[in-house]
């Protein structure tokens, strides 16, 4: 469901030196497929998710996700594209302030031009352990609380493909694990790909393929 060709990305230096982060000759993960993205700090884990999600640009190479390849699109159709086929659970959560935990999951909804569907959206928050806390606004909510809205939110649009960038780095361990089980049950659920990024060798342990991005990026074997 999603694979990479010749994938490549730099990043322009303040003096103006290019910096290669990315060479990735191929990658893909199957529909449903669960795969854990490791890598030194710095190594570019951010930067591909971010390609693949569309929120960055490529410099080149083919990122097809369900036969699209989202690198040929405009912005506009990249942006419809991720709003319908993509969920991503940041590292920082990225919640809305001013609006409640259900308002924060139902627009995740809205932007993918369907209606936005209230019952989907309790639902969700139920399934995270929520249901209790739908009126709350994220300051209200602890920590671990924040991002389990994150995670019912990046379902929201029944996604094909998760993206987590580090979805557990900023949640107590006691609360790590129930986020992993939340991420790994929506996904066998709703036969969704996940591609998650963790520093945690707790967390890579539980999941059959792991990729360490050093050993697919030859920008990254080069330096
Ligand atoms: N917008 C940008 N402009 C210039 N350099 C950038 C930009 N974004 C990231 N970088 C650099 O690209 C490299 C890869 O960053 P990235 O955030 O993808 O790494 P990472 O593997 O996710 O790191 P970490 O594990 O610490 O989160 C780093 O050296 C970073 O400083």
């Amino acid at each position: 469901m999603l694979s990479l060709e010749l994938v490549r990305k730099s990043y322009r230096e303040p003096d103006g030196e290019e910096l290669s982060i990315l060479d990735i000759p191929t990658f893909s993960v199957a529909k449903g497929e669960q795969v854990v993205l490791r890598g030194r700090s710095g190594c570019g884990k951010t930067t591909l998710l971010n390609c693949i999600a569309g929120l960055t640009t490529v410099d080149s190479g083919r990122i097809s996700i369900n036969g699209t390849d989202i690198v040929r699109l405009q912005e506009v159709g990249r942006d419809r594209f991720r709003a319908k086929y993509i969920g991503f659970v940041f590292q920082t959560f990225n919640l809305l302030p001013a609006f409640t935990a259900l308002e924060n999951v139902q627009l995740g909804m809205s932007f993918t031009g369907q209606r936005s569907d209230a019952a989907r959206a309790e639902k969700l928050l139920q399934d995270v352990g929520l249901g209790h806390r739908l009126t709350h606004k994220p300051a209200a909510l602890s920590v671990g609380e924040q991002q389990r809205v994150a995670v019912a939110r990046a379902l929201a649009n029944q996604p094909a493909l998760l993206l987590a960038d580090e979805p557990t780095a900023n949640v107590d361990p006691g609360h790590q694990q129930q986020i992993i089980d939340l991420l790994r049950e929506a996904c066998n659920r709703e036969q969704v790909a996940m591609l998650l990024v963790t520093h945690s060798p707790e967390v890579a342990d539980q999941f059959e393929r792991v990729e360490v991005l050093e050993e697919i990026n030859r920008a990254v074997s080069a330096a």
